[in-house]
Parts: structure tokens; sequence; C-alpha cells
């Protein structure tokens, strides 16, 4: 771990907390529909909708993190000058704080294609409601509808 993340792993801990950096994207195609992909079983909140992303590592930018993340779980890559900052989640789960940016992407090549037993779904935002998703993006849920 290095100097900057090891000094937030500190500062958390003196609050008896755990932050989690997260990176996120709604993908939209030309419909208007935002890409979600269903957690597999086996991992936390399995069956849950979310966004495309993943933890950020150490050192990582979170734009750098998104394109990696999109990288090997879709099959697609884009770029930092693709990704607009849209929003974002925080919210307290029980072992952890969850700060996860959400980015707008348009742009991309390739087709999405789920690597890691996921199931995609592209959705209209107006349908997000029928699709459960982790505690932290219901908030998210009615800022993409009205900017969408
Ligand atoms: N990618 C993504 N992660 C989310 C969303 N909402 C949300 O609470 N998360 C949480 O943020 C973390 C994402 O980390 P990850 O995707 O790299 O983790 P993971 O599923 O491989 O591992 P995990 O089983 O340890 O949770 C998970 O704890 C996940 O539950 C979301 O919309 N997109």
């Amino acid at each position: 771990m290095d100097d900057a993340s090891d000094e937030l792993t500190r500062t958390f801990h003196g609050h008896g907390m755990k932050l989690l950096l997260v990176s996120a994207v709604a993908l939209i195609d030309r419909d208007g529909r935002v890409l979600l992909a269903q957690r597999p079983e086996g991992k936390s909140m399995a069956g849950l909708w979310e966004f495309p992303g993943g933890k950020i590592e150490p050192g990582e930018r979170p734009e750098e993190a998104l394109i990696r993340e999109l990288h090997e779980e879709l099959g697609i890559d884009t770029w930092a000058s693709c990704l607009a900052p849209l929003t974002f989640a925080s919210h307290a789960y029980d072992d952890f704080h969850l700060l996860m940016p959400l980015f707008a992407c348009r742009k991309w090549d390739g087709q999405p294609r789920a690597k890691e037993g996921q199931v995609l779904k592209w959705v209209r935002p107006d349908e997000m409601r029928s699709y459960p998703m982790p505690p932290a993006d219901l908030p998210l849920i009615p800022i993409l509808r009205d900017w969408l």
C-alpha cells in the first residue's frame, strides 16, 4: 500500500470505519438505455443489479480503475475523455462505508459481453425500479432518470 492510501486507511480507522472507493459507470446506448449487471451467485449481494465498475486500487485514478474494470468485466474499451462525472453514492454498509463516483459514458469500443458470469441488461431509466439494486444505488435512480 502506498503512503496516500495508507494515510487514508489510518484516517478512517481513527473513526472506526473503513472507506471503500468504487468507480462505477452508467453506460448509455443510442436509445438512452443504461447497462445493468446482475451480481452472480456466491458474491455478496448476489442477484442485485448494479452499475459496471469496481474497487479503485491503491495508486489508481477513478477513471483508470473504471477503464480497467470495463475491459475485464465487459470486454469493452473506453477513454478518460469519454467518462463524464455524473453523481456519486455515499452509503454506510455494516462493515464499510462506500464512496462511489458514478460516471456517464456514451462512447466505447466493442460490444459489452458478460465475462465474469454476470447477466447484462439494457434498461430504460423509468424501468430501473423493477431491477432490485444495492441500497447505495437507490438514490442514483431518480438522478439518472432526470438527467437522461
Ligand atoms: N460495481 C458496483 N459496485 C457496487 C454498486 N453498488 C454497490 O453498493 N457496490 C458495491 O461496491 C463494491 C464493488 O466492488 P467490486 O465489484 O470490486 O467487488 P466484488 O463484487 O468483486 O467483491 P465483493 O464480493 O467483495 O463485494 C461491492 O461491495 C458492491 O457491492 C454498483 O452499482 N456497482
